[in-house]
């Protein structure tokens, strides 16, 4: 796999973090992920895919020297605090670049290392409004409304910040270096939304919030309820695509308003909403399938597995314990991820292995779980 050999701690974090660690995972590096002690009976981390945990108190002057030790054989370290708090722990950047200078340190944040909000707490939902994304997401006459945690936490957080590691690892290549790197979600998301603000003067935004062709506004670019319950997806922007839309829902283009008629868009809404709630979303895939109206099923989580086109690329795989979930993306052609199928690391399941493997000895082990700075916890006390 394309990270082989790439030594990734990842101190446990809520959601941004645990995703960056898993995709460093699932395309090959080893990522230990250092979990609280005394910890609770259940990580709070559901991204562990891959990873193996050691149980270490930071907060223990032997545990952040072991800390230390971990970093000065890894490669790279991921933190998810607010700023602040490894420099706290004794484990700042100058510290830990000092003794490993090739150690790529990523600090996942969501306001950044600088600032006025840097030390203060804060969502997803906090970050998606500071980067001024949030204010363009609603329908009509709503408030702002934040798509589940995906675009701050995820997208401008855990996705950006693997970039920026992977981006850091290529530079190292060459320099021999590590750096630093102060990934904020604000920033992150701000990022990703460039296409918002580069396309602004394509008029795509300038009507208020929901009344714009992709934020709700367009009957041709909306989700529709179908006869039983379920839903389309309908994306069908450029006109030869709308008019294979029209034509699937048997309407006749030549008595309808033009498609860029924003007047009538509510009108049409209204329309294709009626035309619709006539069939059922198998009726409608049988129209469209196969067409390029860009019109999709709105699929479950139930559904999205079985779906023919996800089963023939194999999107959705199924682990040790039957649960499915997203294949690793993009698709390598020659190195691509391979997903570990065992259930996600026990917290403290792997301290052993993990100080072992990293230069300790069974006595110092031995020293730190007497003095309770690491706690080992063997599997089948979970079962
Ligand atoms: C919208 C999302 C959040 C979604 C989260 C949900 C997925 C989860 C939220 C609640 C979870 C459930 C709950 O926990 C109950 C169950 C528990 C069970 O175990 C599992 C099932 C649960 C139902 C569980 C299920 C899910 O996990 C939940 C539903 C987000 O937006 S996430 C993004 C958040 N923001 C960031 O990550 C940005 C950077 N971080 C921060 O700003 C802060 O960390 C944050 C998030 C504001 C939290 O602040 P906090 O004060 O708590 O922490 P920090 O200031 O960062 O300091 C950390 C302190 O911890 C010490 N420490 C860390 N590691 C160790 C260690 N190994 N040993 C000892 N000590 C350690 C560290 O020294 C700091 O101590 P001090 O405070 O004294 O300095």
């Amino acid at each position: 796999m394309a990270l082989h050999g790439v030594r990734v701690v990842e101190l446990a974090g809520l959601a941004p973090a645990p995703l960056c660690g898993m995709i460093l995972a699932d395309f090959g590096a080893s990522v230990v992920r250092v979990d609280r002690t005394p910890h609770s009976a259940v990580s709070t981390d559901v991204q562990g895919r891959g990873k193996r945990s050691l149980a270490l108190d930071l907060k223990r002057p032997l545990g952040s020297a072991a800390l230390r030790r971990l970093s000065c054989a890894a490669d790279v370290l991921i933190e998810p605090f607010r700023h602040g708090v490894m420099e706290k722990l004794g484990l700042g950047p100058d510290v830990l670049l000092q003794e490993n200078p090739r150690l790529i340190y990523a600090r996942l944040t969501g306001f950044g290392q600088t600032g006025k909000y840097a030390n203060s707490a804060g969502h997803d939902i906090n970050y998606l409004a500071l980067s001024g994304v949030l204010s363009k997401m609603g329908r009509k006459d709503e408030n702002p409304y934040a798509p589940l945690n995906l675009l701050a936490d995820f997208a401008g957080g855990g996705v950006i910040c693997a970039l920026g590691i992977i981006t850091a690892l290529y530079e190292r290549t060459k320099s021999g270096k590590g750096q630093i790197i102060d990934a904020s979600m604000v920033e992150g998301v701000a990022y990703i939304s460039s296409f918002l603000w580069k396309s602004q003067n394509l008029g795509l935004w300038n009507r208020p919030r929901g009344e714009n062709m992709l934020d709700s506004g367009a009957p041709f670019y909306e989700t529709y309820k179908t006869s039983d319950g379920k839903f389309m997806a309908v994306g069908a922007i450029e006109p030869q695509f709308y008019e294979q839309l029209i034509k699937g829902l048997g309407l006749d283009s030549d008595k309808l308003p033009s498609q860029l008629s924003f007047s009538d868009w509510p009108k049409m809404k209204k329309k294709f909403a009626s035309i619709f709630a006539q069939k059922t979303q198998a009726e409608w895939c049988n129209i469209f399938d196969g067409t390029d109206a860009c019109v999709t099923p709105v699929l479950s989580f139930d559904d999205v597995a079985s779906h023919q086109h996800n089963k023939q690329r194999r999107s959705f795989i199924r682990n040790d314990q039957e649960e499915i979930s997203p294949r690793p993306a993009p698709l390598l052609s020659r190195t691509p991820a391979v997903p570990s199928c065992k259930r996600d690391p026990f917290i403290g399941e792997h301290t052993e292995e993990v100080l072992l493997e990293y230069g300790f000895t069974k006595q110092e082990i031995a020293k730190l779980y007497s003095d309770k700075v690491i706690e080992i916890r063997k599997p089948k006390s979970n079962l």
